[in-house]
């Protein structure tokens, strides 16, 4: 098939793949802080500190509009919340510690789908 076809299939697979990791991060009980854009009313100062505000429900939307042109394009954005949370967020909050237990199984659920 034509270079065109094969690019949209191959898409589409890695498509289906960012959305059976999104729905398992969103459904992990430590998901809370990151599955909607983190209200600036109620954190003010975020958007001084935070210059790429990222959450789970905008991901979800993006692949959903096919604005990813690759998977790398969706784990950056991934990885944009945990660094965001590690940014504003002691280790030892409630919201730093769900951010790293949320990295770790985000990019080790990665690994397992996406062997190097
Ligand atoms: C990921 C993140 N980083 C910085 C600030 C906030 C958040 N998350 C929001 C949802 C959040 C996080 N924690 C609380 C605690 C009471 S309301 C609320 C809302």
């Amino acid at each position: 098939p034509p270079k065109k076809e094969r690019g949209n299939k191959k898409l589409a697979k890695e498509m289906a793949m960012c959305r059976t990791v999104l729905a398992e991060l969103e459904a992990h009980d430590e998901a809370w802080p990151f599955l909607l854009p983190v209200n600036t009313k109620q954190f003010p100062t975020y958007k001084k500190i935070i210059k790429s505000p990222m959450d789970l429900s905008t991901i979800k939307k993006r692949i959903n509009e096919g604005v990813y042109k690759s998977k790398d394009e969706f784990t950056a954005d991934m990885r944009i919340i945990f660094n965001n949370c590690e940014t504003f967020n002691e280790d030892d909050s409630p919201v730093g510690k769900a951010g790293h237990s949320m990295r770790t199984l985000f990019e080790a659920r990665w690994l397992e789908l996406n062997p190097q």
